[in-house]
């Protein structure tokens, strides 16, 4: 993106100096002769830096009441004081009140060049690392508050600070890896990494390379394996079922010596890592088949912990919609929208075999292909076929949705749609239309009469 700097100063020759050299080097430039010219100019658009001069002759306000000013706006956008010999303190005081630099007044092109390069990077990594963080903090919430939800999350309080193994079952997408986290985060590691490493995306003959590292011979690592990284904290095994049998057992070796060798190696590593495993398969039925290995389950589900299928806590379901709206809304730019309580109600009677995974990436469909006005709700008839024609529709009914209405509501449309049809099939004749329907001639004209029909 290219940078936008505003060049705040009373000396018409400065800023076409300090314009001057900022645009040689590529970069756009805006200037200011004054403070009221100023604040116009970073109403129209949010400059990416500002060089403001301290001592403004003839603005209505001076250069550090413009600097609170910006700085109370927009905390983020980084500013330069330009100062004259005489006034270095006062550039010292604006940078305590938020300025990112100043410089120095007769100064060279190569050092102005500097100043607004470093403070564009800072304020560029400033923000990186802000969005990063949200991000990272917003997806480490575990969303939910349904009775199963909230039996895991004090579960989690309890296994996290007592550094013993955990095994995770649950179906895939359920959130398994989400929990690891969770009891990394309020363990005493939580300082420590946080390492990853899939088993079931891993080839086999690459397995050990990953876990345990490589060496070059000479006793030192080439190629630092997960468990060397995960040194202070936890180390994840995503899918444990899909480690190869020969390598399980040299898991095995590492968790009773606490120790092992990188791949080629000579050395004997140590590490202290808290291993949590999961698994979507049932391993006790791996361990009958002969494809895991029995003692090392032993030693990785010190504390079992099972994670619930989507289906088994439908009460989460919009909870987690709207959290999913926040949370993809602020990462992609699309538009915050509500949902209807009809495709509210729809969504939750879903069975959901993906779980939290197929719910999140549905919500991310709906909000990149809901029509319609962005103030007006998503509503049933938005949601996409497969979630939505599994359930009972009104057809007639502009998109209102059946799910959204009790029992007596719903039957009553049900029973004027159908009857409707069934009369009009029969061309008019009540007498075939009540055989055909199943019910005495009579009933059905009182049926009919009081569903306002014919
Ligand atoms: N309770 C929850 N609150 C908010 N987001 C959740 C919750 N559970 C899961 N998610 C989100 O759902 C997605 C899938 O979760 P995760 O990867 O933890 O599932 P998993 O069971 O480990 O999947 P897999 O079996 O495929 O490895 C992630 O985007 C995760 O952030």
């Amino acid at each position: 993106m290219p940078s936008d700097i505003l060049i705040i100063d009373d000396e018409a020759d400065i800023r076409g100096l300090v314009a001057g050299i900022l645009e040689d080097e590529g970069h756009g430039t805006r200037t200011a002769g004054d403070t009221d010219t100023a604040l116009a100019e970073i109403e129209k658009r949010r400059p990416t830096l500002i060089f403001l001069d301290i001592w403004l002759t003839g603005s209505r306000i001076d250069g550090l009441t413009l600097l609170d000013i910006i700085k109370g706006q927009h905390p983020d956008l980084p500013v330069v004081m330009i100062s004259g010999h005489g006034n270095i303190e006062t550039a010292v005081s604006a940078i305590r009140r938020g300025a990112y630099d100043y410089i120095e007044k007769p100064f060279k092109a190569d050092r102005l060049l500097m100043i607004a390069e470093r403070a564009l990077e800072a304020s560029k990594l400033r923000r990186e690392v802000r969005d990063l963080r949200e991000r990272a903090g917003d997806t480490g919430r575990l969303v939910g508050s349904s009775i199963a939800m909230s039996h895991l999350k004090q579960t989690i309080e309890r296994v996290a600070p007592t550094n013993s193994r955990i095994m995770i079952s649950g179906p895939s997408g359920s959130g398994k890896e989400l929990v690891a986290r969770a009891i990394h985060e309020s363990s005493l590691r939580m300082d420590g990494p946080f390492v990853v490493l899939n088993a079931a995306a891993i080839t086999p003959d690459r397995m050990e390379h990953e876990l345990f590292g490589t060496e070059n011979g000479t006793g030192s690592a080439r190629n630092v394996g997960a468990l060397e990284e995960a040194h202070g904290g936890t180390l994840y095994l995503d899918e444990i079922a899909d480690m190869p049998r020969e390598t399980q057992g040299k898991i095995l070796r590492v968790l009773i010596d606490q120790s092992f060798q990188r791949v080629n190696g000579t050395t004997k590593v140590n590490v202290d890592v808290r291993i949590i495993s999961s698994t979507a398969r049932d391993l006790e039925h791996e361990i009958a088949e002969g494809s895991f290995r029995e003692d090392l389950f032993h030693r990785l589900s010190v504390v079992p912990l099972r994670v619930p299928a989507l289906a088994e806590r439908r009460d989460d379901v919009p909870e987690l919609v709207n959290h999913f709206i926040d949370q993809i809304s602020r990462s992609t730019g699309l538009p915050v929208r509500t949902v209807g309580s009809d495709a509210l109600a729809v969504l939750q009677a879903h069975d959901w075999p993906g779980n939290i995974r197929q719910l999140r990436n549905n919500v991310e469909r709906l909000l990149i292909l809901a029509r319609g006005d962005e103030s007006q709700a998503i509503s049933a008839d938005m949601l996409p076929p497969e979630i939505g024609e599994m359930l009972p529709t009104t057809p007639n009914r502009g998109g209102e949705h059946l799910m959204s209405l009790p029992l007596r509501d719903a039957r009553e449309i049900f029973e004027r749609e159908y009857l409707t049809a069934q009369v009009n099939r029969f061309g008019g004749n009540i007498s075939r239309t009540a055989e055909f329907v199943g019910m005495e001639r009579s009933a059905l004209h009182r049926k009919l009469k009081s569903l306002g029909v014919g």
